[in-house]
């Protein structure tokens, strides 16, 4: 591993969990934090999410190679503004951002002479905050690394090693094909969870608490989803309008055919089309891409929690 200190911007889930798995996993990596909040920095120093925890953002980046902000999507160009004083001029700047291109654009505006790499490590949780953050979190997940085209490559490679060494499997990809992909896979299944949730809470005024009482799983499922954290999510979908807005047109066609098919009774296209997704799901877990694995292990904080396969 090439770095030898790695400086994490912001606490929460993602910036507390790189700092405990870069101290379990890279303990010859020194590691420094800041949060905006001195709740989150007190709780920070609390749990030791970082060997070091300053009051102040240019402190924290002092020798640092590799800095990390792990804000939400709106928050990344002023945090970046925010440790330009302390920076070394050779060190990397990345982030773990649900979005690419809206934050390549404003790390490289607001550190212009700097080598700044976007990365999107596709592991959460629908948990926040300094407590929230546990070691395990990026292990058997992919972490996207979108390199702009001048990128050195060297550091690229420094950068995908840290992450393996967390327990990622790196993935390299340009930064519009990523924010279309998650818009389809992530953005949109959250917005579909934060819209059903809030239909059958206006419901619930009508049939008098009867839709949260007999929920059944699936709505359990969606509820998770929906409780993820607001501003993380309000700035995911601002960052990512046009591929967000353009994979809803998709999906809104095709609950426009489901419609159609239950109005004309048509059991054959649903049936082909619920076969078809439950072959998906079941690749996804032949694949191993699931947290059933025999060597992964739930974690207490990990989601899902009466699932059966
Ligand atoms: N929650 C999840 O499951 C995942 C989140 N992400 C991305 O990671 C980023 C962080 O998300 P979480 O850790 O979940 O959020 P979080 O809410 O747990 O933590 C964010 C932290 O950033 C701090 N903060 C806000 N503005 C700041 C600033 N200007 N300077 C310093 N600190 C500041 C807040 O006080 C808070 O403690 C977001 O960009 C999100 O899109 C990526 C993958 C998964
Ligand atoms: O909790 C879940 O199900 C998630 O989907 C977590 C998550 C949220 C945002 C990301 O950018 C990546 C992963």
């Amino acid at each position: 591993m090439s770095f030898e200190k790695v400086a994490i911007i912001g606490l929460g889930l993602l910036g507390g969990s790189i700092g405990l798995a870069a101290q379990e996993h890279l303990p010859g990596i020194a590691t420094s934090g800041f949060d905006a909040d001195p709740k989150v920095r007190e709780r920070a120093r609390e749990r030791g999410l970082c060997a070091t925890i300053a009051d102040d953002p240019a402190e924290a980046v002092q020798g640092a190679d590799l800095v990390i902000l792990c804000v939400p999507v709106g928050a990344m160009g002023s945090a970046a503004e925010a440790i330009a004083p302390g920076l070394r001029p050779d060190a990397v700047i990345s982030d773990v951002g649900s979005s690419k291109q809206s934050i390549a654009a404003a790390l490289s505006a607001a550190l212009p002479d700097h080598v700044v790499i976007p990365a999107h490590p596709v592991a959460g949780t629908e948990q926040s905050g300094p407590d929230a953050g546990f070691a395990s979190l990026f292990h058997h997940r992919w972490c996207i690394i979108t390199p702009p085209e001048h990128a050195p490559q060297g550091k690229v490679d420094d950068l995908a090693e840290f992450w393996k060494a967390l327990g990622s499997t790196v993935e390299i990809m340009d930064a519009q094909h990523h924010d279309m992909v998650l818009a389809v896979t992530s953005h949109i299944p959250h917005l579909i969870a934060y819209t059903i949730v809030g239909t059958a809470s206006d419901l619930e005024e009508v049939t008098r608490g009867e839709v949260i009482k007999y929920s059944a799983g699936g709505f359990r499922d969606f509820t998770r989803i929906a409780a993820s954290d607001p501003t993380m999510w309000r700035d995911v979908f601002l960052n990512n309008k046009e591929a967000v807005l353009e994979m809803m047109d998709r999906f809104l066609t095709d609950l426009g055919m489901m419609r159609e098919a239950i109005r004309a009774g048509d059991g054959e296209m649903m049936f082909d089309q619920f076969s078809k997704t439950r072959a998906i799901r079941r690749r996804i877990i032949e694949q191993g891409q699931d947290d059933a694995r025999p060597d992964f292990g739930r974690h207490e904080h990990d989601p899902g929690d009466n699932e059966q396969e």
